[in-house]
């Protein structure tokens, strides 16, 4: 984990300046979720173009097991939520 500085001098200052940072920091984890996508797509479209299926279940286990070792249970239905966003329900 992280450390967090801060400067503000007041409860509603560190407050407005720590949203300020979630905000940005949400709008790069938007951008690397963006790019996730275009980069799952290629792999999809090769594998439909060369016969095969969209979804390979053993990689997503693998992917599934990656974010629960590193943020728990949350983190599975975090990764399954990305899972969604790049291959559609299925
Ligand atoms: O790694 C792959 O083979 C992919 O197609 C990418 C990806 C993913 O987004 O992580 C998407 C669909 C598959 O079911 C498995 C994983």
């Amino acid at each position: 984990m992280s450390t967090v500085t801060t400067t503000a001098a007041t409860p509603e200052q560190l407050i407005a300046d720590c949203r300020e940072r979630i905000d940005a920091l949400d709008d790069r984890i938007i951008g690397l979720i963006q790019e996730r996508m275009a980069v799952s797509a290629v792999i999809q479209e090769a594998r439909i173009g060369a016969g095969g299926r969209r979804v390979h279940l053993s990689r997503e286990m693998e992917v599934l097991s990656h974010f629960s070792d590193a943020l728990g249970k949350p983190g599975t239905a975090l990764a399954m939520t990305l899972l969604e966003l790049c291959r559609g329900r299925v």
